[in-house]
């Protein structure tokens, strides 16, 4: 197999771009790519049936696996006992020490939703956690702050692109290679050993996954990889998000697949939304109100979580709780505000049996930590609390139409300025921003933008009379994409524009399109040179 580098080979790539990590990724893509592409297939054929007014349903055919009480998952790896508190946030180099010292007790090093996937910023993500490895990251910046890793550290564990994206920048037999592929195969390439000689191992974080197929996959590239470079089967660990409707109903499959390597599940909220309207966002009795009313204690995302503790605990796998999209704000009472509501989701997961949570900031490590301490105690997690009395039904996920709350003009308008000012900033490499006090990513921008499409679908009424329109989204669109063009330098402008006619494209077309970033990535986020490196 020939691989190209298309990718410019800026300072110290050649450091991650070594000729055998680069066999190891061929490696990889020689031995699953077809396989992905199959699962990728299936999952537009289940998305076909459920146009047809198909729902899905916990499977028959894996019956034998939910209904058997006796397996369990591997007993967790050292640095995932204690998960009290995860900070998430994108490997770039300030925020990769500012993670490490944050006195989270780990630190998910994103690649997926928090980080816009340029060249750039994929591989020198990846020397950052190498640096970081290595007690070589510290630096100055420009205004003169030290940035310097202190002695206790977060555990790292890396969060992969999803199965849907490719990375254009290597490419193999002519074709760009699974994005999946490039940020796990790189990370374990050059760091599987550094995390074990510290004591700890390759752990992952697993996006976006829609059946236990597909960790199977994941479990069958583990197992090849781990051959391949030696490491003891069982060394890799990885904690599934449950964040798609469809892997809400296979949580035991995904977890009986990885067993050997499972290191739980974890809740992820934003893109569970975003997966419920792209799925059913066509039918009336999915309609949702605006994304502000849906919290975590409307039914059909109290059963999904419910569920999830319960699963995890039977099998003896952590359950991780989802963020709470408030960052802490400059103005006090603003921020009080923030931390009072990040208290009470936290409170309500450590209260339900979740094991630890997500924080997007290090402001909100000491309050999910104090919530966690006291349920938790001295006792690193609550594995040992069942929760075998919760019984979740298919409609109870599926109770979508039991949600409360309007859509509201002030709804429909957050939506706009959130999608269009989002993917700005995305097209300008920044995956993750602070938006009117909430933390904005990928799968929070999926939403914004699903949302729009299913009330115009819908002609959905709005609460003070009217309903959503194409010629009001496209009016507020108009004034939202002013008002940004307006804060900007000429240069800037330009970006602005495409944002918006990225919005235009992904949330007022006849079709809904499965993800913005896709297409996005293929258009706009290029690879701007002639193959650098060939063999
Ligand atoms: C749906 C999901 O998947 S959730 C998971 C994916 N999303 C994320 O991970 C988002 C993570 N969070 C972030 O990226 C950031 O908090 C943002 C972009 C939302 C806000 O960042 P900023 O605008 O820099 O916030 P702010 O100015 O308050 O930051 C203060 C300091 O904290 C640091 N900081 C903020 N968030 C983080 C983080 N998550 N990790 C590490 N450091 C952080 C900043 O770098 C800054 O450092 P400095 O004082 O040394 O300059
Ligand atoms: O990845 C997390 C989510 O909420 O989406
Ligand atoms: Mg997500």
């Amino acid at each position: 197999m020939r691989y190209e580098i298309i990718g410019p080979m800026a300072e110290r790539f050649d450091e991650v771009l070594t000729p055998e990590a680069l066999e190891f990724l061929v490696a990889l893509d020689s031995e699953f790519a077809a396989r992905r592409v199959a699962l990728l297939d299936t999952r537009r054929a289940r998305r076909d049936r459920y146009a047809t007014g198909q729902l899905p349903d916990f499977l028959p055919e894996t019956a034998a696996v939910r209904d058997d009480p006796t397996w369990q998952v591997a007993p967790p790896a050292p640095g995932l006992v204690d998960r009290r508190v995860e900070i998430t946030g994108p490997p770039d180099r300030k925020m990769t020490i500012n993670a490490l010292n944050s006195g989270a007790k780990v630190w998910l090093a994103d690649f997926e939703d928090a980080t816009a996937p340029t060249w750039h910023n994929v591989i020198n993500g990846q020397l950052n956690l190498i640096d970081a490895l290595d007690r070589r990251i510290d630096f100055t910046d420009a205004r003169g702050k030290r940035y310097a890793l202190g002695e206790e550290l977060a555990t790292i564990v890396v969060r992969p692109r999803g199965w849907h994206l490719v990375e254009k920048g290597i490419v193999v037999d002519g074709r760009p290679i699974s994005a999946s592929l490039v940020d796990f195969g790189l990370y374990l390439f050059h760091c599987a050993r550094r995390q074990l000689d510290a004591g700890r191992g390759p752990y992952f974080y697993l996006p976006k996954l829609e059946s236990h197929r597909e960790a199977r996959l994941w479990n069958d590239i583990f197992v090849f990889a781990q051959r391949y470079i030696g490491l003891p089967q069982g060394t890799i660990r990885a904690t599934t998000l449950i964040e798609t409707i469809t892997a809400a109903f296979e949580m035991e499959e995904i977890l009986y697949e990885l067993r050997e390597h499972s290191a739980g599940l974890n809740a992820g909220r934003w893109d569970y939304i975003f997966s419920v309207i792209k799925n059913f966002g066509q039918w009336s009795d999915f309609v949702l109100p605006d994304r502000a009313e849906v919290t975590m204690t409307v039914p059909f995302m109290r059963a999904y979580t419910e569920l999830l503790v319960r699963t995890c605990h039977r099998r003896g796998a952590h359950a991780i709780g989802g963020m709470a999209a408030f960052v802490p704000a400059r103005d006090p009472q603003v921020n009080e505000t923030a931390l009072g509501k990040v208290r009470t989701d936290k409170q309500r997961e450590a209260g339900d049996g979740f094991d630890g949570s997500w924080v997007a900031h290090p402001g909100l490590v000491a309050t999910c930590r104090e919530v966690f301490d006291g349920v938790l105690g001295e006792r690193p997690n609550q594995l040992d609390r069942r929760r075998d009395e919760v019984t979740v039904t298919a409609a109870e996920l599926l109770s979508v139409d039991k949600t409360p709350g309007q859509v509201t003009e002030v709804g429909v308008r957050a939506n706009v300025a959130v999608a269009l000012r989002y993917i700005d900033a995305w097209l300008g490499g920044a995956g993750a921003v602070a938006l009117w006090n909430l933390m904005e990513d990928a799968a929070t921008a999926e939403i914004a933008r699903c949302q729009l499409w299913q009330w115009l679908h819908h002609s959905t009424p709005l609460a003070g009379g009217g309903a959503v329109t194409e010629e009001l989204v496209r009016s507020m669109l108009a004034e939202e994409l002013a008002a940004l063009v307006a804060e900007r330098e000429a240069a800037d402008r330009e970006r602005a524009e495409q944002a918006a006619r990225i919005v235009e494209e992904t949330a007022l077309g006849e079709d809904l399109p499965s993800f913005f970033t896709t297409s996005a990535y293929a258009r706009h986020l290029g690879v701007t040179r002639e193959p650098a490196l060939a063999r």
